[in-house]
């Protein structure tokens, strides 16, 4: 059966998240096994956990502790980094700066965002930098001290869980596995995340992230444990917690490849909300495609029940759309927020 033909099988009304063992993954059977259980989760919830991805305990600590004291600087350090002060929108982004659902009023989230950069760094050269986004600079904070080795060691660990994975992906959709070796881009963007505790009056329309989807093909997202905020919608319409699982990271499937699998993959909608009256970090790690790539509903994930349902684009144009959109919207969103009080 074509994995088009075994979607009328598919439910969206999960109410939990599986989980997933990856810490066996050198033989083809254990990968095909795995890349089965992958399918389904991608199919009917979109999230899962990964378990034993390797990822070394003590780089997590470090960029976390790196995060906690950077965050804490006075604003006007950290605003020295704006992040819209650089044309690819890297540095630092305050709380309110950006509001991802238009219906709310701003995001209760301050952020730093780089992309994949080589631990020595290359030599930046202004006309190579559109042939390698590896070159493209990041801006670093001054201290704390190790701040960039913490971020790019934490960076480079996470890239090796997205090779393995995209692999597993390439396998639960029919495809030879090396199918998005050259296809994946080669600078990635990460964010480290601080989420304040809200402690005033609920009110929806402000909330720590916003309702979305994300806009590439994956997410690995590491979340503080012991601190429920992120929450995934089914397809009933329920929010369900995506609850930290100690060792876990968190994978999501994004619009890209929900677009590039016909919708098979399902690119679910999700926000978080802290009110666990103490500040809570995570760390999302957003795998995109090489803006040359072509995408549109992959062989496999076409039948004639279900026709193809997009248009081919080019991956760097579809992203290019969605950034701009969402900029637009944080723009007024802080307008806004500016002649309100900070409605904590
Ligand atoms: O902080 C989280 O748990 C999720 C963040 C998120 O959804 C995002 O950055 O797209
Ligand atoms: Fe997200």
């Amino acid at each position: 059966m074509s994995l088009a033909e075994t979607t009328a099988s598919v439910n969206g009304a999960f109410d939990s998240i599986p989980i997933i063992d990856i810490g066996h993954a050198s033989t083809h059977e254990e990968r095909a096994a795995l890349a089965r259980q992958i399918r389904d989760a991608c199919m009917n919830v979109g999230f899962f956990y990964i378990r034993n991805h390797g990822i070394p305990e003590e780089t997590i600590d470090e960029v976390l502790s790196a995060m906690k004291t950077f965050f804490s600087l006075p604003l006007e350090m950290k605003m020295k980094l704006y992040h819209r002060q650089s044309v690819h929108v890297r540095g630092y982004e305050p709380l309110l700066d950006s509001n991802v659902d238009p219906a709310n009023r701003g995001d209760l989230y301050e952020s730093f965002v780089i992309g994949g950069e080589e631990l020595v760094p290359k030599e930046y050269d202004d006309e190579k930098v559109h042939d390698d986004s590896m070159l493209i600079k990041n801006l670093w904070p001054s201290e704390p001290a190790g701040f960039r080795e913490a971020f790019l060691s934490y960076c480079h660990a996470a890239l090796s869980v997205g090779k393995v994975l995209h692999r597993l992906f390439a396998l639960a959709l029919d495809l030879p596995e090396t199918s998005f070796d050259d296809k994946l881009q080669h600078c990635q963007i990460m964010r480290g995340l601080h989420y304040p505790p809200q402690t005033g009056p609920e009110d929806d329309r402000i909330i720590g992230f916003g309702a979305h989807s994300d806009f590439q093909c994956f997410t690995i997202l590491w979340q503080e444990p012991g601190i429920q905020a992120l929450q995934v919608l089914n397809s009933e319409k329920k929010w369900i917690n995506a609850t930290p699982i100690p060792g876990t990271l968190v994978i999501n499937i994004g619009d890209l490849l929900s677009r590039w699998t016909n919708n098979i993959f399902r690119s679910t909608v999700h926000r978080v909300i802290n009110r666990s009256g103490v500040c809570r970090y995570s760390i999302p790690l957003f795998f995109g495609l090489d803006t040359h790539v072509e995408v549109e509903p992959l062989s496999s994930c076409v039948s004639s029940e279900r026709p193809a349902k997009y248009e081919r684009i080019s991956s760097g144009e579809y992203v290019q759309k969605l950034m701009q959109e969402m900029y637009r919207r944080s723009f007024t969103a802080s307008d806004d927020a500016a002649r309100h009080d900070d409605g904590r």
